[in-house]
């Protein structure tokens, strides 16, 4: 059921990640116990894209997050590059629905904030961080400030300052979430060739069934809370990824086959939302 990684040669090393029985159980404000997930298995390749999908509130963002080293799994294991988590990972490139960036600083500023936040100096980098600007199309926005731009521009930025380290994994947590359908689709297409350059292992959870089929190497689908891989569906289409690739019949064959799947799983949450 596993894929391979079909990305062209890359400029840097992704590392592989793999999660073993995890299981995360969190307690609630009145004390009730919530198991948000439970006996995952996953291996993800070193370069490998894997989209996950799944229902509201089935343990997606807790699952980025542990792998991610910013919460802790009640049981089981997550490793990166055969190493435990146990801490932040400090060279991941993360990016949230929300874009998080600074307002009183610009766009390149932000960008560079990667260096400053590790102690460094930023200007060795900032031909870098115009150059990634540039491959966004976004070169007449480095003086700007946040709040000067769009949502689809700012998370334009946000990209940019997710991979400007060259991070070995990249966390997004439905990072276009918040954006109209077009504006989606033409950062759909950007991010594919941006981390099929970097090399990057990408974790990407989303509710996008269309985007998670473009992007992914692989896409994973969860169950229903507590949330347990129920899918692991190889993406077989051609790389590079452009917007032509939505055409494609195996395209609309896939997307129909992943809704089919989460379909059953979001009514699972109607019923015990309507037992509760
Ligand atoms: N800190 C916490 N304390 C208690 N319960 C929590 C906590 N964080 C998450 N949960 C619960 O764990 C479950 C999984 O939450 P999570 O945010 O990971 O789901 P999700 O699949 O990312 O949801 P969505 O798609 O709506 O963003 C939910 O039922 C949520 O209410």
């Amino acid at each position: 059921m596993t894929g391979t990684a079909k990305r062209p040669p890359t400029t840097s090393a992704g590392l592989p990640l793999r999660v073993e029985g995890l299981g995360k159980t969190f307690r609630s404000a009145r004390g009730a116990a919530v198991r948000a997930l439970d006996g995952i298995d996953l291996t993800i390749g070193a370069g490998e894209f894997v989209s996950i999908l799944g229902p509201s509130g089935c343990g997606k963002s807790t699952l980025l997050a542990i792998l991610a080293g910013l919460d802790t799994a009640t049981d089981g294991t997550a490793s990166v590059g055969g190493r435990p988590v146990t801490a932040p990972l400090v060279d991941a490139g993360v990016m949230f629905q929300r874009d998080l960036l600074l307002d009183w600083h610009t766009c390149e500023d932000n960008i560079l904030m990667q260096f400053r936040m590790r102690g460094l100096a930023t200007a060795p980098y900032r031909d870098r961080a115009r150059e990634l600007l540039a491959l966004v199309g976004m070169e007449h926005a480095a003086q700007r400030y946040p709040r000067e731009l769009s949502g689809g521009m700012r998370q334009r930025v946000a990209i940019c300052r997710a991979l400007v380290h060259e991070p070995p994994l990249l966390f997004l947590d439905e990072p276009f979430g918040a954006l109209d359908a077009l504006t989606r689709e033409n950062l759909n297409t950007e991010l594919a060739a941006l981390t099929a350059h970097s090399g990057a292992t990408v974790v990407f959870v989303t509710h996008g069934i269309d985007e998670a089929v473009f992007l992914g190497d692989r896409a994973v689908v969860m169950s229903a809370r507590p949330g347990r891989v129920i899918a692991d569906v190889a993406i077989d289409l051609p790389v590079p990824r452009g917007p032509q690739v939505r055409e494609l019949p195996q395209f609309t064959a896939y997307t129909a086959r992943l809704r089919k799947l989460l379909a059953h799983e979001v009514q699972a949450v109607a019923v015990e939302g309507a037992r509760s």
